[in-house]
């Protein structure tokens, strides 16, 4: 079988003529600025088609991380004669117009101070792509509660908020206060137990939840809560008890991680034999599962085994649900290549991850994670203490504005608040800090061109995967060269869409897909707006259909400049619309 990439109708390798005045010249596209074409009222005006016609585009799955045997019910598929597009994108599109529209997508843990359904609107009104609800915390009831309340929200009032369930995983952790925090001070000795206490914990006690704690310490030992938020020297063991002093004073949180360090290295003892998922998190998993979230977060990945055990039964009971791997062990940082290939998307987990290799090496573990993800072509989310201060305050530090640039410019799919949004006074102020400050990276790298092309590394592991990759990059190239509007892919899987995400072009791109569990997860990727359309393999009518519903929304007008990329027919086309 061969298989070559050749012009589908060469004939039809022309461009609209330039305007009368410079119409002696007959230009180069690839040199020309495109506002010197004019509108045209015909197209395609350029296509490049692969001639892979012996292979179904559905071949695409593989690769994509998406769950191929999941069937869309028939109310996922959009009617024929709609478009959706959330309502926070699409207000920003009609009042700033294409270019300004933000690349890097924001994901906010919901807690107390958020899981109201008025906090939420305000959330996604703030520009809230995915919700995340961490497992560690609240009972699966109020989880169902926020997830019924987030759907309604999309539904009612036109939001696209993806849903990420993060599980708990089975580290060392505190257990449950009684209150919702607790002051440590210098000096004060505690005693952190494995024995079970009723509902009240005598004063300065705190219960651990692994059973080998109180052997595996050693006296002399450091006690780190939250990765050094707080610390403590045990200075006695007492059966299930240990007592430690506490040498930096800090406020203790429900739940917090605990590891011990022993001169200077991290201890892993029989903790290393705890499993990734743990039973309770098998029963939040059905949970998320029969709940239809989005995104599934594995806390404390080990090894690519435990996500490809993961995927097999998620697909078993047919959903379409993307796993995204939590980077936050030596072990995650070891197996990261195997890891992130075997996943849908990665998180760097700065918080736990700080608390297991020093801090100084945090900053490139994260440079090094999101730039295999983007390689792999996998979502990445920068995560934990972005905005730290603004738990309790209202502005940031410059030092976090700082490091939210940085995870910006690294051009990460997507940054995340945690604490902040879940706990703080100020969860609107937070997101809108992300918010702005992710546009104003954006533009700076766009307009000062700071970035520096990545090679790209082939990933396909088929002839039709790197068709589609070789077209998104000719595709996202052009659009840079020829300063076009916006790209526009029309993917039923939505693996090109992520292809061209890869990319990072200048331009946005609309993605159109045909279902809503497809165009929920194109949320977390970076520069996609995803819509829901429903449509054919005839490209021509795709476009024009495409055009006309979203011209009547104002959304795009005559004259502006797209490049069309289809993974229905492998191609590219580029046209102003009419
Ligand atoms: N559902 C919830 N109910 C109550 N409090 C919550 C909830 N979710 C988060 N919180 C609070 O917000 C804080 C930060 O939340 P987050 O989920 O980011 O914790 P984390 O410790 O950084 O994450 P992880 O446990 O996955 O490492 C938590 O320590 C907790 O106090
Ligand atoms: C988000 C998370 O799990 C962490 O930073 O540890
Ligand atoms: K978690
Ligand atoms: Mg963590």
């Amino acid at each position: 079988m061969s298989q070559s990439l050749h012009l589908l109708t060469p004939t039809t390798l022309t461009f609209p003529k330039p305007h009368s005045s410079s119409s002696s010249s007959f230009l180069n596209p690839f040199s020309t600025p495109y506002r010197r074409f004019p509108v045209t009222t015909g197209f395609p005006t350029f296509s490049i088609k692969a001639s892979a016609a012996d292979q179904k585009p559905s071949v695409l799955v593989s690769g994509n991380g998406t769950s191929s045997s999941a069937v869309p019910s028939q109310q996922d598929y959009a009617s024929s004669t709609s478009i959706e597009v959330d309502a926070v994108t699409e207000a920003e599109l009609r009042e700033n117009g294409f270019r300004s529209t933000r690349r890097t997508k924001l994901v906010c843990t919901i807690g107390p101070a958020t899981a109201g359904f008025d906090q939420l609107e305000a959330l996604a009104v703030g520009g809230m792509n995915v919700a995340r609800l961490n497992m560690c915390h609240g009972t699966r009831d109020w989880h169902r509660a926020v997830i019924e309340r987030v759907r309604k929200l999309n539904e009612d009032k036109g939001y696209a908020v993806a849903i990420m369930m993060d599980t708990e995983g089975s580290e060392i952790h505190m257990g449950d206060l009684g209150t919702s925090s607790v002051k440590a001070e210098d000096g004060e000795i505690w005693t952190f137990s494995v024995r079970a206490f009723g509902s009240t914990l005598p004063e300065r006690t705190i219960n651990v939840n692994y059973e080998g704690f109180a052997e595996d310490v050693k006296v002399g030992d450091e006690l780190l809560v939250d990765g050094g938020m707080v610390r403590f020297e045990v200075v006695e063991k007492l059966g299930p008890d240990v007592k430690c002093r506490c040498t930096d004073p800090g406020l203790l949180l429900p739940r917090a991680n605990l590891t011990f360090w022993r001169d200077g290295s991290l201890v892993r003892e029989r903790n290393a034999m705890l499993p990734t998922i743990s039973s309770k998190d098998w029963l939040d998993i059905d949970f998320g599962i029969a709940e239809g979230v989005d995104f599934i977060a594995v806390s404390f990945v080990k090894s690519a085994e435990v996500i490809n055990h993961l995927k097999s039964y998620i697909a078993a009971r047919s959903r379409d649900i993307s796993v995204v791997a939590k980077i936050e062990s030596i072990d995650s940082l070891k197996n990261l290549e195997e890891i992130i290939l075997a996943s849908d998307g990665a998180m760097v987990a700065r918080g736990d991850l700080g608390a297991q290799i020093p801090l100084e090496q945090v900053p490139s573990a994260q440079q090094k994670i999101v730039q295999v993800c983007r390689q792999l072509n996998k979502p990445v989310i920068v995560a934990s203490q972005l905005l730290e201060s603004m738990i309790e305050y209202p502005t940031p530090t410059r030092a976090e504005v700082a490091d939210v640039s940085e995870a910006v410019r690294q051009r990460a799919d997507a940054l995340m608040l945690s604490g902040e949004s879940a706990m703080g006074q100020f969860p609107d102020k937070s997101l809108a800090v992300l918010r702005s400050v992710s546009l104003r990276i954006e533009r700076w790298w766009r307009e000062e061109k700071r970035h520096e092309p990545m090679l790209l590394p082939a990933i396909g592991s088929s002839f039709s995967d790197s068709i589609s990759e070789e077209l998104c990059i000719s595709a996202a190239k052009m659009a840079n060269n020829l300063e076009v509007d916006a790209l526009f892919i029309f993917t039923k899987t939505g693996h090109m869409a992520s292809l061209l995400s890869r990319c990072r072009p200048d331009c946005p791109i609309f993605a159109f897909t045909n279902t809503t569990s497809v165009r929920r997860r194109l949320n977390l990727q970076w520069g996609l707006i995803p819509f829901r359309v429903s449509f054919s393999d005839d490209m021509e009518s795709n476009l024009h259909k495409t055009f006309s519903l979203l011209k009547a929304r104002n959304l795009i007008k005559s004259g502006d400049l797209v490049i069309a990329v289809s993974d229905i027919l492998q191609s590219i086309q580029v046209m102003n619309v009419p």
